[in-house]
């Protein structure tokens, strides 16, 4: 997308506040108009003072006045001007935040799973402020620069073409030795960003991994890089604000020197009786006007070109094909009876690199399935097609009897209950976290689940209890009582099939028990998928699949396969044996 285009874009999101937009148009136009009749009549007051004893004191009190009440006028249209440029430029960023949002929500997992988290935060963040800013600045700097920038030459020209062309002359000087520098400073604001990012990453990583960091001493080293990142941000931040800092000061030497020349010529004007010492006055204040908006439109280009950067950022996602809407006539799936039938199933993320090749199955309901494998077997992956967050290439997949295809996707993820390793809690109450997927849950029920996922005991230690706000990212809670949690989330729900990951990571051994006996309640009379770990898990599973680069290569009892001596007895002889 070009920048015509982007904003074109963005405009019919502006566009939608119109009255607003014309409104500001008004404010601006009566806003600049009155800073502009300001001069004219500070020039007349000035020809009011003709020489000594010759002053129109009933003219001159009769033109402060005047000139009082435009420049009150100028002041509140101004004031108006800001107020409606925010608004439009807030209600603008609202929109495209609340569509960015709900696209996020409705994209394919497969964007989720292929884009950094961050990088979705940073669109939301930052490239918004950098639209918002853009907007806000953008319209009205550019709309009083522009008007000023006409209106200022309109009354030069009527006062004095001669002195007017000295102006006209030094605007491009004055444009292009701030361009210049600005050209400059902006190379090093590009660079100072780049080390920023790179140092506010190396920031984030270092405080994730403290735990590693501290277990591998590498603390020194740590400190060392960052201090070479902080230096390098340092030097270079030093660098831009040296140049970013001479604009100013340079584009204003330009001036003064027109300012001084235009009085010179304009003086001699006067003694000439060319134009009054009035005018000259006038002028004066006009040149000064003409030429700010050159320099605040340099300015606000930066940050338009900024602006225009960070949309293309968000209608990129904007313009994402969601995941494909449900069939028209999908049907609702009630409760499962819990049978479910994958007939040759073949799935690939990448077209070229096949993945599942031939996968069929038949499960009756509550069959305890393990899914056992080594790590990139595609275990999760067949957890994936079950859910439908990825759709399978070719066959199909039945839940009793029903392509799930033809069932509508929230019916489908309603009748399964997912415990993952990789918990979710939310900044919320304990007591929410547990309703999250039935949100009209009575006390009771939450406490009841709690109970069956063996996580009331804990619960009840807290000084808040249920009323405990879990941070972020879990907070104090230990990784065990986080599962535990997720594990009375989805007793709540009671859903007729279960997908549960077991956890790798270590538990302490009290917990883990909890978790087993809490999985064992749960999986009890329910199809149920289970990564598994733990081999108590494997040996109890009615099923056992053993995947390999991306099929079901082995599927058994646990004796079945043990007896047959393949892949699976390799895996139990390597790592339970011993155990
Ligand atoms: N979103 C994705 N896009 C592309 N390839 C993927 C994606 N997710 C997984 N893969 C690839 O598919 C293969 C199977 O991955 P999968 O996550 O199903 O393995 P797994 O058996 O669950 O592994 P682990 O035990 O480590 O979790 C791997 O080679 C992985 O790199």
């Amino acid at each position: 997308m070009n920048t015509k285009e982007t904003w074109n874009r963005l405009l019919t999101y502006a566009g939608q506040y119109r009255k607003n937009a014309i409104w500001a148009v008004i404010c601006a136009v009566i806003s600049v108009v009155a800073s502009l009749i300001g001069p004219l009549l500070i020039g007349k007051t000035v020809d009011q003072m003709i020489g000594v004893g010759k002053v129109q004191f009933d003219n001159i009190r009769e033109l402060l006045v005047i000139l009082a009440i435009v420049y009150v006028i100028g002041s509140l249209f101004g004031w108006l001007l800001i107020n409606l440029t925010n608004r439009i430029a807030y209600q603008t960023v609202y929109d495209m935040r609340r569509e960015l949002f709900d696209k996020l929500n409705i994209l394919p997992l497969s964007y989720h799973d292929n884009h950094p988290q961050g990088d979705s935060i940073s669109r939301f963040v930052n490239d918004m402020d950098a639209v918002s800013d853009g907007l806000l600045q953008g319209f009205s700097t550019l709309l009083t620069g522009v008007i000023t920038i006409v209106g200022a030459l309109v009354f030069m020209l009527y006062i004095s073409p001669m002195m007017t062309l000295v102006v006209l002359i030094s605007a491009p000087v004055s444009y292009y030795v701030a361009r210049f520098i600005t050209t400059r400073s902006q190379q090093l604001f590009r660079e100072q960003a780049t080390i920023l990012g790179g140092l506010n990453g190396y920031v984030e990583e270092m405080i994730g991994g403290q735990k590693v960091v501290q277990a591998l001493q590498y603390e020194e080293r740590s400190f060392s890089e960052f201090e070479q990142k902080n230096q390098a941000l340092y030097e270079k931040g030093m660098r831009s604000q040296f140049y970013g800092s001479l604009s100013n000061p340079a584009t204003r030497l330009v001036n003064n020197v027109t300012f001084s020349i235009i009085a010179i010529i304009g003086s001699v004007a006067v003694i000439l009786n060319t134009v009054t010492a009035g005018e000259l006055s006038s002028f004066l204040i006009f040149s000064n006007l003409f030429a700010k908006p050159f320099n605040e439109i340099t300015g606000v280009l930066t940050q338009l070109q900024s602006a225009t950067a960070s949309s293309q950022r968000i209608f990129s996602v904007l313009d994402l094909n969601p995941e494909q809407p449900d069939h028209a006539n999908a049907l609702q799936l009630k409760q499962s009876k819990g049978t479910i039938t994958f007939d040759k199933v073949k799935f690939a993320y990448q077209p070229d690199r096949p993945l599942i090749t031939n996968f069929s199955l038949v499960v009756h309901p509550g069959t305890r399935i393990a899914i056992v494998g080594q790590t990139g077997a595609g275990k999760t992956t067949l957890v994936n097609l079950l859910m439908r967050f990825y759709d399978v290439n070719s066959g199909v997949i039945m839940i009793d009897g029903v392509n799930i295809n033809e069932i509508t996707r929230d019916s489908l993820r309603q009748n399964f209950g997912m415990v993952l390793q990789e918990t979710w809690l939310y900044g919320a109450s304990i007591r929410d976290n547990i309703a999250y997927g039935k949100q009209d849950a009575t006390d009771e029920e939450v406490v009841a689940a709690a109970k069956s996922a063996h996580a009331h005991s804990f619960i009840k230690r807290l000084p808040e209890g249920y009323d405990t706000l879990i941070t972020g990212a879990g907070g104090s809670l230990s990784q065990g009582q986080e599962q535990l949690l997720t594990i009375a989330r989805v007793m709540l729900v009671d859903p007729p099939m279960l997908i549960l990951d077991e956890a790798t990571s270590s538990i302490d051994t009290r917990t883990e028990i909890r978790i087993q006996k809490a999985f064992q309640k749960m999986i009890e009379g329910r199809t149920s998928f289970v990564i598994a770990h733990r081999l108590s898990t494997i040996r109890e599973a009615d099923l056992i699949l053993y995947m390999k680069n991306g099929d079901v290569v082995e599927s058994g009892s646990h004796e079945q396969l043990l007896a047959s001596g393949g892949h699976y007895a390799e895996l139990y002889n390597s790592q339970f044996t011993s155990v």
